[in-house]
Formats: C-alpha cells, structure tokens, sequence
C-alpha cells in the first residue's frame, strides 16, 4: 500500500517533560587497532554509569583523566540482548502504547552504530530486528484489538532524501511541517504495510541493499549516509471511531570522521563533507536545547529537521553514543562524550497520541464494513431474484429473452460480489487481528521470560540511579560529618577541600580550553574539506 504523505496528529500537547535518556557504548578494539598497538583509553563502570577516559598525551594532571555520567553505559562485552532489553525494550513498550519514539546512534565513522542498529545474524541480530520481534510478540497477545503496522525507509544522502523501498521512483522528497503535531513529514514515501516480523525484516533488508555504503581508511563497510527506519503501529478495537498511533524512529547515522584519518579524496570527501555538516548541525541543535536557547537550529539540515519531534519535541528518545576504546581515537571519543553528555539536559514532552480521528486503520476498517454490507445486499438481492426466478419457472407466460435476461443478471451481480469479496480480502490482509491470525506466536514461556528480563533491567537502571545519587549525596554530605576536635583540625579540613576545588576549577578550565581548541580544529577542518570539495 502507497501513501503519500502520512501525519499523526496529536490532539493536545500536555505531557510531562522527559529527559533524552543518553547511554554510551564502547566497541572492542578492531584487528587493525591490535595489529597497530594501540592500547586502550577507556574505561567503564556500568553499575554507575560512569567513564574515565585517559588522555594519552597528558601533559598535567589536570589533563589526565577526563569522567563523565550517563544514563547507562555498556563496555565491549555487552550484549545485543542485554541492551536491548535495558534501554529499548521500554521505549517500545510505551510506542506500543501509542508514544512516539525514536533511538539514534551516533558516534565516530566504525564505532559500531550499524552493529547496534542492526548487528549481525543470530543471537548478534541488533536493535531494529529486536524490535520488529517485540512488535509482533505484543500483537500476538493482544485479543479483540485490531492493527495496522507500515514501515518506511529512507536515507540523507549528500542532504537529498532517498526512499530506500522505492530508490526508482523517480519522485521528489520533501520536508512538510505539521503545523498540528509540529512534526514534520516527508512527502512520496513509500509505505510498506507488514503483517509479520518476517515483512518487517524483509523491508529492512531491501532497504539496506539501497542504502549508500562505500570503503574509507577507518571502516570497510561504512555508512555513508543517514538512515531513518519508521514504524508506524495503529491500534484500535473493532467499529471503534478513533485509533490510537505509536510511531517510531530507528536511526543510524552516518559517523563523523576527520578527513586526516580517513584519506578521503573525490566523492568520499564530497560526501564526509556533507555528513560532517549536517553532524555539527545536530551538534548545535543538542547544543542550544541543553542551554535553552530561544533559537533553535532545526532548519539547518534535512537531518535536523527530520528529528525536531526526537530533540525537544513529543517523543521518547534515546541517544546511544558509540565509541572505541584505542588510544588514537582519544580526540573523537571526547568530542561524542561531550555530544552526548550535553543531550542528557534535552527535554522532551512525550504525549500519547490516542483518540486520533484520522488514521488509515479508521478509514481501513470503514471501508472494509461498506465492502461487507454491500456483499451482504447484493447476495440478498440475488437470492431474492433467484427465488422469485424459481417461483415464475415453468409459467407458460416466461418468455425465453426474460429468462436469458434474468440469467445474465444473475452472472453479472455474481460477478460483482466476487470482486466485492477480492476487495474485501485483499483490504483485511493489511489489517492483524491481535491475538489471532498471526504465524510468529509467541509461547507462554517466552512471556514470562520476556517479563523477567523487563523487571532485571528495571532493578539495574533503579541501582544505577541510587549509586549515583548515593555518590552525589556522600560528597556534599562529607563536610557535615566531620567532628572537628581542634581549630587547627578545621583549618587542615579547609585547606584540603579548597584544594579539591581548585583542582576542580582547573580541570573545568582546561576543559573549557580543550573545547575551543576542538572547536577551532572542528571549524578549521569542515573549511578545508569545503575548499578541497569545491576545488
Ligand atoms: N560491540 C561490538 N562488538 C563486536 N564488534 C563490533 C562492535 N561494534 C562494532 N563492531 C564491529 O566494528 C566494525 C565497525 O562497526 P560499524 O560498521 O557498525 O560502525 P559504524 O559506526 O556504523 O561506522 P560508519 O559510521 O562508518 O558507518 C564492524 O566490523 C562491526 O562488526
């Protein structure tokens, strides 16, 4: 099924306000990093949610190790599974409850954002196809409800958007604001409407065939291009007069890299240009809502745009920052750190789009109890003509042309029900019947299993909160337990925390030195690579 342009609308904007949730990933080291020797900067504390980066070409203690806090942060020997059910596993819960929802990976160029976004077969199988499982082990469960599930695909590449389900459609893609949900849109996309994970999958594989992929010095198979997989769930029970529309947003974003590492040249350079443009885009929008500006830079990118409802808009959103650990890559895996430790103060005002009066399940499931009533009457009206026939047979008065007349009618109306009746199938195939009509069940113990992994992630994030607040609260509380037995005793006891503070305002300046040196770096190279591009 092909729509052109699909919007949800939201009836009021009312909920309450909700932090980006930010969690950080660390790859393992690759060959090539092991073959070069680098050594790891990196290191995690998941119980805390805290990293210590250590810069390796520190020149004062001040520059030594740098540490920062996030939601939750998985090292290089976490699972696929183990995050999933952590982090993304909820926001779906509530998608399915009609949020909006989006998770976007971002980090530098071979840090793992498509290993996270899809990863590889089996148990390594990444966050997209585990949510395509959700969705359907959800539906499966859910008697008397009815649903209509589409995805779209699309890439920005080079600032143009491509439809990666029809690349050869030869339409035009435009950015359409919803001056109603205050979403925007894209226009001529094609919707694919599912009827199990299996079309889900199917759709993501097409699309990743499309998508724009090419070699640089940094990863064999990087994406060059960002990528939007949207699923959009519709749910409501049968005859009923609004639907209820969880939407969500899986994106992968193409990595920054640095022209000096990559060695691009030619359209490799065109294009990291482009990427490294709409990034620091993405950077500045993150940037202004953290500091709460009055201005925010959504126009300056397609991307940005895309994800003005993911970035201070109405939706759940989930930023997982990818890093590598190698000395080498210090730099980049500060500047993503500081990325997506300012989104962390992004807040958003998710509302559940509920009592929607205009979605394509409504229309679908008006259309489908027209088709049935018109079957229902035409089949009435036949058997009436049929009896009527039978009672008239045999009448000396039927003349022969009535009789062929009648017959003909009686094909014709067949005719017309049959097609009716193709209609009418071809129009329920598109719907699922929740709990029914679906080939992936899901078994009793798959449930309760699912439901445990639920509560063991609940139970981690909870103590992840409680250690570092507990932390938060031991430094401010050090002070007040001291029992001071002299005045020198106090003294001593000044003396040391002043120092603390100053060493504190020390690395706050170096930090604030260190950033505009990035900053002037950042700059410095975008213009090259515009001048080298342009040249
Ligand atoms: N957590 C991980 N465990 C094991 N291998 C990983 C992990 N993360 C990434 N890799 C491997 O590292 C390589 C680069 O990963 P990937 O292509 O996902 O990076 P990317 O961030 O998407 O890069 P680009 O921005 O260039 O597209 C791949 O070979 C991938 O399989």
């Amino acid at each position: 099924m092909t729509s052109t342009e699909e919007e949800v609308h939201t009836p009021e904007r009312n909920g309450s306000n909700e932090s980006v949730q930010v969690i950080v990933r660390c790859r393992p080291l690759s060959e090539k990093e092991i073959q070069a020797q680098c050594t790891t900067v990196v290191k995690m504390y998941p119980s805390r949610g805290v990293i210590e980066v250590e810069n390796p070409k520190a020149r004062s203690e001040n520059e030594k190790n740098k540490i920062f806090t996030y939601d939750s942060v998985y090292d290089e020997s976490s699972t696929q599974q183990n995050l999933y059910d952590e982090t993304v596993r909820p926001l779906v819960t509530s998608v399915l409850e009609g949020y909006n929802g989006c998770v976007f990976a971002y980090g530098q160029t071979g840090t793992g954002k498509t290993y996270t976004m899809e990863g590889r077969e089996g148990d390594e199988i990444g966050i997209i196809p585990r949510v395509f499982d959700q969705i359907w082990a959800h539906i499966a469960r859910k008697t008397g409800v009815e649903f209509l599930v589409s995805v779209r695909y699309m890439e920005i590449y080079m600032e143009e958007i491509r439809d990666l389900l029809r690349p050869k459609s030869g339409k035009s893609h435009d950015l359409r604001e919803n001056a109603t949900s205050g979403g925007v849109t894209v226009t001529n996309l094609h919707s694919s409407t599912c009827q199990s994970t299996r079309d889900m999958l199917k759709a993501m594989k097409a699309g990743n065939h499309n998508r724009s992929t090419g070699a640089t010095d940094m990863n064999e198979h990087s994406s060059r291009s960002h990528a939007i997989f949207q699923i959009s769930v519709e749910m409501a029970e049968p005859n009923s007069e609004s639907v209820r529309v969880g939407k969500l947003n899986l994106v992968d974003l193409a990595g920054s890299e640095r022209q000096s590492k990559t060695g691009a040249t030619g359209d490799r350079l065109k294009e990291a240009t482009k990427i490294n443009k709409a990034l620091s885009s993405l950077g500045n929008v993150i940037y202004a809502l953290a500091e709460n500006s009055a201005h925010i830079p959504y126009r300056d990118s397609k991307l940005t745009r895309l994800l003005q409802d993911s970035l201070g808009g109405n939706s759940k959103t989930i930023m997982i920052a990818n890093i590598g650990p190698a000395n080498m890559n210090y730099e980049e895996t500060i500047v993503t750190l500081r990325y997506a430790y300012r989104a962390k103060s992004i807040k958003n005002t998710p509302v559940k789009n509920e009592d929607v009066k205009e979605g394509k399940l409504l229309a679908l499931q008006q259309e489908i109890e027209r088709l049935k009533r018109m079957i229902m009457e035409k089949s009435n009206g036949q058997f009436d003509s049929t009896v009527r026939d039978g009672e008239t047979e045999g009448s000396e008065m039927e003349d022969e042309s009535d009789k062929e007349e009648k017959e003909k009618k009686l094909e014709l109306g067949k005719m017309e029900v049959d097609e009716l009746a193709k209609k009418l199938k071809t129009l329920e195939k598109q719907m699922v019947h929740g709990g029914k009509n679906i080939v992936d069940s899901v078994n009793e113990n798959e449930m309760k299993l699912e439901q445990q992994r639920a509560e063991i992630a609940a139970r981690k994030k909870r103590e992840i909160e409680m250690q570092q607040k507990l932390e938060l609260e031991e430094e401010t509380c050090s002070e007040l337990k001291q029992v001071f037995a002299s005045l020198q005793q106090q003294v001593d006891f000044k003396r040391e925390k002043l120092k603390r503070l100053n060493n504190k305002l020390q690395s706050i300046r170096q930090e604030i030195k260190d950033n505009h040196e990035v900053y002037v770096k950042d700059r410095q190279e975008i213009e090259e690579a515009n001048d080298e591009a342009a040249f």
